[in-house]
């Protein structure tokens, strides 16, 4: 199976790698020349993944339509930049394997639903777990979900796509994984708001797991299994992404924690953090569907320039309630 990777960030770079494990043949597509330049020439991607050297077998291009030639493509590019990316690809019948975190602004679907609306012939897996680019590309121990309705195409993407450090969990919970991956990175922002503001761990912890259930309640009001939530693409990459500054999401946050407003936050980057697109997105999918996420709409709320110290006095302030999802 000739693998093709679509989105040449971090994460996208750091996949090639993994599935160019053994001398197996890759194609990365860059939306940036210096980024297929400096793989070409270099075997290095010092815009998005600094300091890695990528394997040999990995060819980086330029042009969508080069992937006509792969049998399998990795989707990597931003949750909001999916479709536009998707409908320039030839795709045709191959699986897609979704790896973006969130959900698109106007339309609110998943990007399993934008994919399934550009390519209805195409069959969708998604990847997702507790991952961060810059460990998995040096080759430390990783576990993912990899959800398939499919069970012979999810073992067969499995097997390609599995490496020594790389473990993939298989699941036939699509919706399930693509949530997990989704709203944690709306909870992330949280997390680093608490360290920003020195709320303390017991705060943070708090919001972790306070966060969690309402991941929980959404998920399930989307037609999630409750199982795939507490797995990889759920909790654990909740407790990853809200415990550490290498996460975006959660860097994100510490600076709003610490007064900086959110659009200067933003401005100018270069990486993207799926979160601060995702919350009001999701904010509002969960009105619809009739679900509390008080941390979500914490989270839009300080996004838009709401004090810490207020948001959080108002989190407290809620009417007491019994603990359960
Ligand atoms: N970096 C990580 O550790 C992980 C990232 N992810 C997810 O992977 C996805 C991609 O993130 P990264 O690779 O980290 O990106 P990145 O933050 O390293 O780089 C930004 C990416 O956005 C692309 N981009 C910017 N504007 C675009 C446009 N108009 N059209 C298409 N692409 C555009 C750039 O080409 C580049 O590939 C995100 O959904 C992220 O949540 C998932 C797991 C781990
Ligand atoms: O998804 C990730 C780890 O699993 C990466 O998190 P950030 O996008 O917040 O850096």
């Amino acid at each position: 199976m000739r693998i093709g990777v679509i989105g040449g960030g971090a994460w996208g770079t750091a996949l090639a790698q993994v599935a160019a494990h053994g001398g197996r043949e890759v194609l990365l597509w860059a939306r940036e020349p210096e980024v297929v330049d400096s793989v070409t020439a270099e075997r290095r991607n010092h815009l998005f993944l600094p300091g890695i050297d990528l394997s040999p077998t990995i060819r980086a291009t330029a042009a969508l339509t080069d992937l006509a030639a792969t049998d399998a493509l990795l989707v990597v590019a931003p949750a909001q930049h999916v479709g536009a990316v998707l409908a320039a690809t030839p795709v045709g019948r191959r699986p897609l394997v979704l790896c973006a975190k969130g959900i698109e602004a106007g339309s609110r679907r998943l990007v399993g639903e934008v994919a399934r609306a550009v390519h209805p012939d195409a069959p969708i897996a998604v990847l997702s777990g507790p991952t961060f680019a810059h460990e998995v590309a040096r080759g430390l121990p990783t576990a993912v979900t990899l959800a398939c309705e499919d069970e012979g195409l999810r073992a067969a993407l499995s097997e390609r796509i599995a490496a020594p450090h790389f473990r993939p969990y298989g699941s036939s919970d699509v919706t399930g994984a693509e949530i997990g991956g989704a709203v944690k990175n709306v909870l992330a922002i949280g997390c680093g708001v608490v360290e920003g503001a020195g709320l303390g761990q017991n705060a943070r912890a708090a919001l972790i797991a306070r966060g969690f259930a309402e991941m929980t309640r959404f998920g399930l009001a989307r037609g999630a299994r409750a199982e795939t939530l507490a797995g990889l693409s759920g909790l654990g990459d909740l407790v990853l992404t809200c415990s550490s500054t290498s996460s975006r999401n959660f860097s994100l946050g510490v600076g709003l924690g610490r007064g900086e407003p959110a659009a200067s936050l933003l401005a100018d980057r270069r990486t993207v953090a799926e979160g601060a697109f995702t919350a009001p997105v999701l904010a509002q999918a969960a009105r619809e569907a009739g679900v509390d996420m008080p941390v979500t709409d914490a989270v839009c709320r300080l996004l838009g320039g709401a004090s810490a110290t207020e948001v959080v006095g108002a989190l407290l302030a809620r009417p007491l309630r019994d603990e359960g999802v």
